[in-house]
């Protein structure tokens, strides 16, 4: 059990990868009770077919229940995780009782569909739930099929309502769904719906111990005051690995598009506004535009936050502030939705997904697809990896970075999670910019005065380390760095041969981001640093790269987080090229005959895409 029970709905459509999907998610537990709502005998052959192979699928830890009674199964055991497969069949069961196939719209199943959120609400464990999602296809031709899909449309999104999260699964690739915004349907204790007051409470609220709560007596709510829904992160589903031979190989990356980029800043001196005065601003839309290749550029809409997850055995020198059990932990964290990572993604509608490529414990199999080891090696006295390790870490961010482009990814942000990364990270920062250890030592999660001045030796072990192999980047990774950073080093280099835009995070990711440059030369034409944090190797790093950062809000967090907090300005940015009226369209006066050449919009923009 999680110290935050989550409730999942997992939707899809028939052999989608649902139910494999709803498996992984309760990877971690010994103990799961699997809530079968369909018959596990029946005549039909290939019924029975069906309910072979999800049997074959699922290990020992199961403990099988047929019940078609899913509030009184999941009462009787609050504490257990457990599998609920699936709503749909419970639906059909529930629409026989009242021999409800042929009453048109009439049937009424807020009893039974109120009893079993309540049962969810009730939960302290885990509990995935598995529903077919059958709305997308045609009304069906017969009155029992529209009974059914109406039903199950409204079932699914009560359940939704009472759920931390909500998936939905086609052809085996997983969408995590955002919460709704504008008029959603509540749960109501009485079953009757009423509208809701302006001073709506949120449907779920979180207290400290005992997770979400449900709010009672919410019916509809007309205005959503509430903030968003923290994004969970979800993980990769299941396939090969990638090959590593020749991950540290990258073919030259070429610029974004230079000629683009002067029709952008061509179209900006056209914009309704004085030239330049969106400062830089201008300059970041005209840095999308030249990465997609296009004016005005497409809007931003499919962001992707991937948190590479490790541990490092230096973290066990007193290094941190914090122990390395942490670094587990918070990739639970993650994964649940709770850490800051996750609010900030649901505030910008960001997809958010966690990769554990070291951490020194067992995490779900949807995490640890493309895991290394547990935990890198002690960079004081060993090499963190061997160059094996090293490449099979590199080909994983690279195999990650594919994937997500070929999925529809139009901006990549890299987010970390481990506890004493700051220690390599500021290695590769000292080593690649030759300064002192004194100079970039920062102080990571807050390490106290004793814990710094471990760091500072720690930095300077590992530099001394370095030196032997500063001119050759795959072995710098393996004797300093680590699997997650290696991972992080072949996604950000990967992000540039696919020409997709990053927006790169704190030291960790920066400090990759350097290794990445030095690996695919040029590669930093792609990236376009989120934030300043205080980390001072942070700042040495962003002055190698030659990155001016968006933000600087003396941040020292990780995970992604500055640079999801820049997302909406780089979206912005877009949002101007593509939507701004020309003065010619809206009818203003413009100030003078547009020229490109001599705005300032054009001379600040010059330096985003040089
Ligand atoms: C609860 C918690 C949440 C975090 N989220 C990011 N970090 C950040 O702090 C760690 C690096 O700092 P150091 O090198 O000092 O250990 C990384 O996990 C980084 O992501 C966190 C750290 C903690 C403790
Ligand atoms: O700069 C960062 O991203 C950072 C700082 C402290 C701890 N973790 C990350």
């Amino acid at each position: 059990m999680t110290d935050r029970a989550v409730r999942t709905l997992v939707l899809g459509g028939v052999r989608s990868g649902k139910s494999a999907h709803g498996e992984s998610l309760l990877g971690e537990h010994r103990q799961i009770r699997y809530l079968a709502t369909g018959p596990l005998t029946s005549s039909d052959g290939d019924w029975m077919d069906r309910v072979r192979i999800h049997r074959e699928r699922r290990d020992d830890r199961y403990t099988t229940i047929e019940t078609t009674d899913l509030g009184h199964a999941l009462r009787a055991a609050p504490d257990i995780p457990a599998l609920v497969d699936d709503l749909g069949n419970w639906l059909t069961a529930q629409i026989d009782a009242v021999h409800g196939w042929t009453s048109g719209s009439e049937i009424d199943l807020d009893g039974p569909i109120d009893d079993l959120c309540d049962a969810l609400g009730a939960m302290t464990a885990d509990v995935v739930l598995i529903s077919p999602e059958a709305g997308l296809s045609l009304v069906p031709p017969t009155p029992a099929g529209r009974v059914f899909q109406d039903l199950l449309g409204t079932l699914n999104a009560r359940v939704a309502q009472v759920c931390e999260r909500v998936d939905l699964v086609v052809a085996g690739r997983v969408l995590n769904l955002p919460a709704a915004p504008g008029p959603m349907l509540t749960r109501s204790t009485t079953g009757s719906a009423t509208p809701a007051s302006d001073t709506q409470l949120p449907t779920a609220t979180t207290s400290d111990h005992d997770g979400p709560t449900l709010t009672p007596s919410i019916a509809i709510t007309t205005t959503d005051i509430s903030a968003p829904e923290p994004v969970a992160a979800v993980g990769f589903s299941a396939g090969p690995r990638p090959d590593p031979t020749d991950a540290e190989v990258f073919a030259p990356i070429t610029p974004p598009d230079e000629a683009i980029a002067q029709d952008a800043r061509r179209r900006h001196a056209t914009l309704t506004k004085p030239p330049g005065s969106l400062g830089r601003v201008e300059e970041i839309g005209v840095w999308i535009a030249a990465c997609q290749g296009q004016c005005p550029p497409a809007p931003l809409t499919s962001p992707t936050v991937v948190v590479f997850a490790g541990d490092h055995g230096v973290a066990r020198g007193g290094v941190s502030a914090f122990p390395p059990e942490v670094t587990a932990q918070m990739v639970a964290n993650i994964s649940a939705g709770g850490a800051a990572v996750n609010v900030m993604a649901g505030r910008v509608g960001a997809t958010v997904k966690v990769v554990d490529m070291s951490v020194d414990a067992d995490t779900a199999p949807e995490l640890s697809r493309y895991k290394v080891r547990r935990s890198s090696d002690d960079l004081r006295t060993t090499d963190a990896l061997t160059l094996a390790e090293a490449r099979e870490a590199l080909a994983a961010g690279r195999a990650i970075a594919d994937d997500l482009v070929d999925s529809g990814t139009d901006l990549l942000i890299a987010g970390e999670m481990g506890i004493g990364n700051t220690t390599p990270a500021t290695v590769l920062v000292g080593a690649l910019t030759r300064r002192e250890p004194v100079e970039i030592v920062g102080r990571g999660t807050g390490v106290d005065d004793a814990g710094w001045m471990r760091k500072t030796a720690a930095i300077r072990d590992g530099m001394r380390r370095a030196r032997k192999v500063i001119h050759d980047p795959l072995a710098l990774l393996a004797a300093v760095g680590g699997a997650d950073l290696a991972a992080t080093v072949g996604f950000l280099a990967q992000a540039a041969v696919r020409r997709t835009p990053v927006i790169l995070d704190g030291v960790v990711i920066t400090a990759a981001a350097m290794v990445a440059n030095e690996l695919a030369p040029g590669a930093m034409r792609w990236w376009i640093a989120g934030h300043r944090s205080v980390e001072p190797a942070h700042q040495i790093a962003l002055e190698h790269l030659d990155l001016v950062p968006v933000l600087d809000l003396s941040m020292r967090l990780g995970e992604g987080s500055g640079a999801v907090l820049a997302l909406p300005i780089v979206q912005s940015a877009a949002d101007l090229l593509v939507s701004m009226a020309t003065f010619g369209e809206a009818g203003v006066t413009d100030k003078s005959a547009p020229d490109a050449n001599t705005t300032a919009g054009a001379t600040t923009a010059d330096a985003e895409t040089s």
